[in-house]
């Protein structure tokens, strides 16, 4: 048989059907829902008398709308207490699983479907949101779906779509001290571009990708829609199949045992064609912010803001014109020099304890409280049970005591879809994984880190460097 590439092993094993023009009806193995994408979903259902195919394939959650603080007070906003709501009632009459804002696996959708083992190799997994590609890093082909499509689904368990291209990020050699999975991945954005990845599917493989952990892998995968790839994804390892272990919905005894030896075979084989290949080499990586406003416009840490004037092509100048006048940012300065009004370490990026870790490192390394000029930074773990996790190992103690806010998971300030957001003119150091204008509230300005920056940031109250802190944390 042909070398095929994972992509294309996913594809094949889920393949109903194809059209002559390359139209092919997919099954669905896993669907994640949320109350923002799946009540006209439903309502479309209902108008039209359908049941749900498998309702054993979905899980539900409430992450973007709601509170990270006063949940005991209830959701004041209507429009998001309908949506929570009206979920909770379709999951309800549909039996379908759900995490309520009351359960302790709440939390955000790309965060608990790892967690829960409802993600699992091999399978398709979508759901109404862009960043399904997460899920991509278990070796499961997931992308994000429209609400007409989330209706498909949930009537069919299946989806109609074209096959997309296969594109090979290798990360070669090694993360230097302080750098991590996100500044990796804003280093392949950058590099690929903001759309350089359309119509692909994006798998990261190498030597960093395979001594990453699943919470490193998933903040790559995660990111794969930023440079407008269909979707990432890494080959199964021993670390895939270490991290499943045990998951309320991981199979067990011999299930598992069958499982695993089907997974081990969901790597690219030798000889596969890739339709472009990028391969950078991390051992020379930087701690990455960005400046712009898309996940591409950024640069190490000890460069300058880039000067629009130096661009050849006048749609990428004018582009960066804009994103300068609106992030209020000036050619030439130092992007270690900017200065922060609010800090966000959170989103299905990095909210997972590794990433509460890496930022409480920082915290306890470099001393002292959250800068005075830092009107807010917020903590929002994962989900309840990194939330739990975080506690356990004293985390949220770390934080509190250095002024940080300790909060209940949800997006919160990733999209300001709650009321945690940026006020016009504010700017945040955040962990999140889009700086598009008004992302964190209309007229807000957002620089995108890793958490060991934005802890930093925090701490500092302007961009720090953490490659050049010293055991001192100077
Ligand atoms: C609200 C939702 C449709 C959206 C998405 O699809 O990604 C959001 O999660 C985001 O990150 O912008
Ligand atoms: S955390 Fe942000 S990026 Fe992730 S699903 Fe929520 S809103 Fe979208």
């Amino acid at each position: 048989m042909e070398a095929r590439t994972l992509y294309d092993k996913l594809w094949d094993e889920h393949l109903v059907r194809q059209e002559p023009d390359g139209t092919a009806q997919l099954y669905i193995d896993r669907h994640l829902l949320y109350e923002v994408t799946s009540p006209q979903a439903f309502a479309g259902l209902a108008q039209e008398s359908r049941v749900l195919w498998r309702p054993q394939s979905s899980l539900a959650t409430v992450d973007h709308n709601v509170p990270t603080s006063g949940r005991a007070q209830g959701i004041a906003d209507p429009l998001s207490r309908l949506q929570v709501d009206t979920l909770g009632e379709n999951c309800r009459a549909h039996g379908i699983a759900q995490f309520t804002l009351q359960d302790r696996r709440q939390g955000i959708v790309h965060v608990i479907g790892p967690e829960q083992g409802a993600t699992l190799p091999g399978m398709t997994v979508v759901c109404g949101d862009s960043h399904t590609s997460t899920h991509g890093a278990f070796g499961a082909l997931a992308f994000g779906i429209g609400t007409s499509e989330v209706e498909h689904v949930l009537a069919t368990q299946t989806l109609l779509m074209k096959k997309s291209g296969n594109l090979l990020v290798r990360l070669e050699g090694a993360l230097p001290p302080g750098c991590g999975p996100k500044d990796a991945i804003l280093q392949v954005i950058r590099t690929v571009g903001a759309d350089g990845g359309a119509g692909m599917t994006a798998e990261f493989a190498g030597p960093v990708v395979a001594s990453m952990s699943m919470e490193g892998r998933m903040t790559m995968c995660n990111m794969a829609i930023e440079m407008g790839a269909r979707a990432g994804v890494v080959a199964v390892d021993e670390t895939t199949l270490a991290y499943l272990a045990g998951r309320p919905s991981a199979p067990v005894g011999e299930e598992w045992d069958a499982a695993a030896s089907y997974w081990r075979t969901l790597v690219s084989d030798v000889g596969a064609r890739f339709d472009r290949v990028v391969t950078i080499d991390c051992s020379s990586l930087r701690p990455q912010i960005t400046w712009g406003t898309t996940p591409a416009m950024g640069g190490d840490i000890e460069s300058i803001v880039p000067d629009p004037a130096c661009e050849i092509d006048a749609g990428r100048r004018a582009a960066a014109q804009r994103a300068l006048d609106y992030m209020d940012l000036t050619p030439g300065q130092r992007l270690a020099d900017i200065v922060f009004d609010r800090v966000f370490i959170g989103s299905c990026t990095n909210s997972r304890i590794e990433d509460l870790r890496e930022a409480a490192a920082i915290v306890r390394r470099m001393g002292g409280r959250v800068a005075p000029t830092i009107k807010q930074a917020l903590v929002v773990p994962g989900s309840g049970l990194v939330k739990e996790q975080a506690e356990r190992e004293g985390l949220d103690a770390v934080f509190r005591a250095a002024g940080f806010d300790w909060r209940e998971p949800g997006c919160s300030m990733c999209l300001a879809m709650n009321e945690d957001r940026l006020a016009p003119g504010e700017r945040c150091a955040s962990t999140s994984n889009r700086n598009f204008e008004g992302r964190q509230g209309a007229g807000g300005r957002t620089h995108l880190m890793s958490p060991a920056m934005a802890a930093a940031a925090a701490l500092a109250g302007h961009a720090v460097d953490v490659a050049a802190l010293d055991d001192s944390g100077a």
